[in-house]
């Protein structure tokens, strides 16, 4: 992580909730146990990107913190317990005034370097205007991010990539596939692996079995 950089805001779901649509994708493998793979890969990845100078939590799941934290990450409670955009806004107004980023949590394939060529993007071109790296069937969003000054103003869930469109963020389209594989469902967890898992989640579809292979 450098000095003077990005802060990056993660919230993460509490377990027992967390990635319903990929329950039962690992025969054999614990669904809390999965979920908690996908945020520490995820989280493994931003921790060691250069462009990073912060990386802040927002959960009230005791074990997805206590692996944050001593992973290097800073933690706060999820206060608003009001949606993963509520946790945004929270977490966006917990960090220093700079660059602000949102990046959601399943994102087990990660290279540090494509999320520093995204941020570096980011801040490239026409001033003050947020920017959104979709997801990569199209419709979802993985990162927001803002300009200093600029509120977050995250507009997360179903369709979210036409929703930051039209609140005025602009879309990035590089070529970063670690950083817009997210991880939904069992199909989305095979591609992920296509990709190159971080370290817990391979370990696990090691020990597991997927449920289906092809993506
Ligand atoms: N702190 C916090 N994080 C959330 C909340 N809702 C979603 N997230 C996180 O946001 C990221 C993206 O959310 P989704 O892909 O919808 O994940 P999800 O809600 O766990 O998945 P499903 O149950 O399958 O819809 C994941 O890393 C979640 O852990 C919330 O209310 N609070
Ligand atoms: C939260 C989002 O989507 P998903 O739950 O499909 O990952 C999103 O893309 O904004």
């Amino acid at each position: 992580m450098s000095q003077s950089g990005w802060a990056v805001v993660v919230p993460v779901k509490r377990l027992t909730a967390a990635k319903s649509r990929l329950r039962g994708a690992l025969t054999g493998v614990p669904h809390e146990e999965l979920a908690l793979a996908l945020a520490a890969d995820t989280l493994r990845a931003v921790l060691a990107c250069p462009a990073v100078a912060e990386v802040l939590v927002v959960t009230d799941d005791a074990r997805v913190a206590a692996a944050s934290r001593a992973a290097g990450a800073r933690v706060v409670p999820d206060e608003p317990d009001a949606g993963l955009n509520a946790a945004f806004r929270h977490g966006a107004a917990g960090v220093p005034a700079g660059w602000v980023a949102g990046l959601t949590a399943d994102l087990p394939a990660l290279r540090p370097t494509e999320l520093a060529g995204a941020l570096l993007a980011a801040q490239t071109g026409r001033a003050g205007v947020r920017r959104f790296v979709p997801d990569a069937p199209g419709g979802g969003t993985v990162l927001l991010a803002a300009p200093p000054g600029v509120p977050l103003d995250p507009r997360f869930g179903v369709g979210s990539a036409a929703a930051h469109a039209a609140s005025g963020a602009l879309p990035l389209t590089g070529d970063w596939p670690s950083l817009r594989r997210d991880v939904d469902t069992a199909a989305d967890l095979t591609a992920a692996a296509r990709l190159g898992l971080g370290p817990s989640t391979a370990a696990l579809l090691a020990a597991g079995r997927p449920v289906r292979s092809a993506g």
